[in-house]
This record gives C-alpha cells, sequence and structure tokens, in this order.
C-alpha cells in the first residue's frame, strides 16, 4: 500500500536553504521507487522573510505548519548584531515558537563518531550517545524581564521554569531510551547550585529509576559534564538534561564528533499529536553562507532521524548508510556542499 507523508519545509537562512536542499535530494533519492511519497510544502521563514515583510511566524503559518506529519528544517536566524533585526528576534518568535507550540518536549541529538572521521580527540573510542535535551522549559521560555534598561543600574532576569510535569515526561523518554540502548542514564544539571531547579530534577530521576531497574543511574555537574565528554566520551549513553545545558552540551558533542556539520537532531513530540521537526544542531552559519562552504551531513542525518521517527526505517538506515560510506571515503579534499550532497544521494540511490 503506499503512503503519503505531508512534509512541511522550512529552509530558513544562511546556510539553511544549501543543506535541506542537499537533505532533500538524499531524501529523495532513498524513497525513489517504493511505496512512500513525501509531499512537501516549503515556508519561506526567517529572517530574511522578516527583512521582507516584517512577519516572523503569524497564527497561520502555524497551523499550516502543524497540518503536516513532519518538518525538515535548515537553520534560521540573520547575522549576529544585525541592528536590523535586533527587535526581530527570529530565534524565539519562530524557532522556539515552533518547539513550545508543537509540543516538542523531547529534542533528540544523537553522537557517533563515525570511522574515517578526523575527531580532535586523541582517542575517540567507542562514542556513541544520546543527549536528550528538554525542549519547551528551561530558561528559553522568555520568563524575564529588564528593569532600568540601558542605565547603569539596570537589573534583567531570565527565569529557568521547570515543571514537575515537563521534566518528569522527558526523564521518562531519556530512561526507555536508555533501556533501549546500553542501559545508562546520565543525568546533567548543576543541582550544586542551582539548587531548586537541580533539586526537582534530582528527584525525578530518583523517583523514575524505580520503573527502570536495569538502567544504571549517574550524575554530572555540568561542568564536569563538559570535561568528560572530551577526555572520556565513550562513558555516555543517555545524557538527559535542561533546554540550555542541552543547547550547549550538543555543540560541544559535535565539534568531539567530527565536527558541528555531522550533528544531527530531532524535536520530538512523542505523543504524536503534533508534528516532529528534524532539524541539523548547527545555526544558519552567516560565515559560511553562500560559499558552497556548509556541510550538509547533519541535515542529511536528520533526514535519517525523520524517517525513522516516522517508522521507514529501510529508508533511514539507507541514509546512514549511504553517510557513513560517504564519511568513510572522505579524504580531507574540500568539497562543495553540492558535492556533499551528490556524492551520499548517489550511495543512497544505489541498491
Ligand atoms: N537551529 C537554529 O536555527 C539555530 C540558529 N542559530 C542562529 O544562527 C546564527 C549563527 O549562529 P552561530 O552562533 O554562528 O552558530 P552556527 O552554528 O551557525 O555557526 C558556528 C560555527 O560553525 C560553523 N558551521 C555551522 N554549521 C556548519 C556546517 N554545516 N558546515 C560547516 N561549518 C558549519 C559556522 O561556519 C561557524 O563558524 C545566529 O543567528 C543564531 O542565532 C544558532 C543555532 C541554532
Ligand atoms: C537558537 C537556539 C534557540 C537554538 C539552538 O541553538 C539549538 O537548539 O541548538
Ligand atoms: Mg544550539
Amino acid at each position: 500500500m503506499s503512503r503519503t507523508v505531508k512534509l512541511a519545509v522550512i529552509p530558513g537562512d544562511g546556510i539553511g536553504p544549501e543543506v535541506v536542499g542537499e537533505a532533500l535530494k538524499v531524501l529523495d533519492a532513498a524513497v525513489q521507487g517504493g511505496d512512500v511519497r513525501f509531499e512537501q510544502t516549503p515556508f519561506s521563514l526567517g529572517a530574511a522573510r522578516f527583512l521582507e515583510t516584517g512577519d516572523v511566524l503569524t497564527d497561520a503559518d502555524l497551523a499550516a505548519i502543524a497540518s503536516h506529519d513532519a518538518i525538515l528544517l535548515g537553520a534560521v536566524g540573520g547575522v549576529p548584531g544585525d541592528p536590523r533585526l535586533a527587535n526581530a528576534n527570529i530565534e524565539r518568535g519562530l524557532l522556539l515558537k515552533l518547539r513550545f507550540s508543537l509540543d516538542h518536549y523531547v529534542n533528540l541529538r544523537p553522537t557517533v563518531v563515525y570511522p574515517g572521521v578526523p575527531s580532535p580527540l586523541s582517542e575517540p573510542g567507542d562514542v556513541n550517545f544520546v543527549v536528550v535535551r528538554e525542549g519547551t522549559e528551561g530558561p528559553y521560555v522568555g520568563n524575564g524581564g529588564a528593569i532600568r534598561q540601558g542605565t547603569p543600574h539596570e537589573i534583567a532576569n531570565e527565569v529557568s521554569v521547570n515543571t514537575a510535569y515537563g521534566v518528569e515526561r522527558v526523564v521518562r523518554y531519556a530512561f526507555a531510551a536508555a533501556a533501549a540502548r546500553q542501559g545508562k542514564l546520565t543525568l546533567v544539571h548543576k543541582t550544586n547550585v542551582l539548587v531548586f531547579a537541580g533539586s526537582l530534577w534530582k528527584r525525578v530521576v530518583d523517583a523514575v529509576s524505580a520503573e527502570f531497574p536495569d538502567v544504571a543511574v549517574d550524575y554530572l555537574h555540568v561542568d564536569a559534564a563538559t570535561i568528560f565528554l572530551v577526555t572520556d566520551p565513550a562513558r555516555f549513553d543517555v545524557i538527559v538534561t535542561d533546554n540550555l545545558f542541552g543547547d550547549i552540551l550538543t555543540d560541544l558533542a559535535g565539534a568531539i564528533s567530527g565536527g558541528i556539520g555531522l550533528a544531527a537532531s530531532g524535536n520530538i513530540n512523542p505523543d504524536g499529536t503534533y508534528p516532529s521537526m528534524f532539524e541539523p544542531v548547527h545555526g544558519s552559519a552567516p560565515d559560511i553562507a553562500g560559499k558552497q562552504l556548509a556541510d550538509p551531513t547533519a541535515a542529511i542525518l536528520s533526514v535519517s532521524l525523520m524517517l525513522s521517527h516516522l517508522g521507514l526505517e529501510t529508508e533511514a538506515a539507507r541514509v546512514a548508510t549511504a553517510v557513513t560510506a560517504d564519511i568513510a571515503a572522505r579524504t580531507g579534499a574540500a568539497r562543495t556542499t553540492t558535492e556533499v550532497g551528490d556524492a551520499i544521494a548517489a550511495l543512497a540511490a544505489n541498491r
């Protein structure tokens, strides 16, 4: 029986359109000749759209996106410091609004060191872990404000919101992920200083652990976690952490595993009430945009995560295998964004 998947595509800004173009090329190659068809709807959103129209994300945009089965996003955001974007708040008004409105409470960020990949680690070892980052709470909720702004007496607050409901559901997801993997869960927080939020996270992990007796639980303060991600990343299986720590740790995870151009992610609504959204971990990289210098592999691997989420495991594996083969064959010679996409698409089509 044939199946149609409605895919919302948000290429975004900077290198977003470049990497999404290659990711869609690989998606086409991976599903060609099969029973599943991706019906794509492009959405022009991001800094460029804001500068043109003044809109960031309208209610109509959100409703239209929500009516799809899945979302593929490149990256959004302009050149940091661009005064024309000072009041736009693209990241919060677009990216975070999508994550919050579509209840993407699991931000899933796997890290693997692929064979042959140049890693800055002297001994990368068996690096294969996944960060389960909370996606709808923490300091990113926009609960804050400033008084006496612009004066020497300014006070700016940015409150981290952690609810028992929000923490429990992501922790439960992380335990289930660990149980299905190597059976090890590491909570990363800063319980020694952020005592209220930290206490909640710790108590929830302790309580949920009773339901998963086969999962070994570990705890690290976030500063120590950055040490071990560099010196002993093989110790990690599943890391569960809040929105901010997860954001920071996963750029580091990208860097130790061959570069941010390889780091994929899924913003998951595990309940299936809303479409999940897949995107590379990286941003819009204005410094290299338009130069064919971006590595599209992270966006391509995000397509693999999307296919797997949609239950299309054969197609997901086809993309992942093509990426693995391409990475293993990399010689260090520079290739354009398009050349990398073409090579991986050819491998994904060759079966
Ligand atoms: N999910 C999203 O849409 C995100 C958006 N942003 C936004 O992106 C803009 C730029 O942010 P930055 O802090 O510079 O982070 P960034 O991730 O865009 O870039 C950091 C560094 O990584 C490099 N890089 C990123 N992706 C790459 C790729 N695929 N291949 C090769 N090199 C790559 C860039 O050239 C840059 O040197 C900002 O407006 C920021 O707010 C940042 C992070 C995530
Ligand atoms: C712009 C941020 C909200 C997004 C980000 O850096 C991320 O999700 O990794
Ligand atoms: Mg980030």
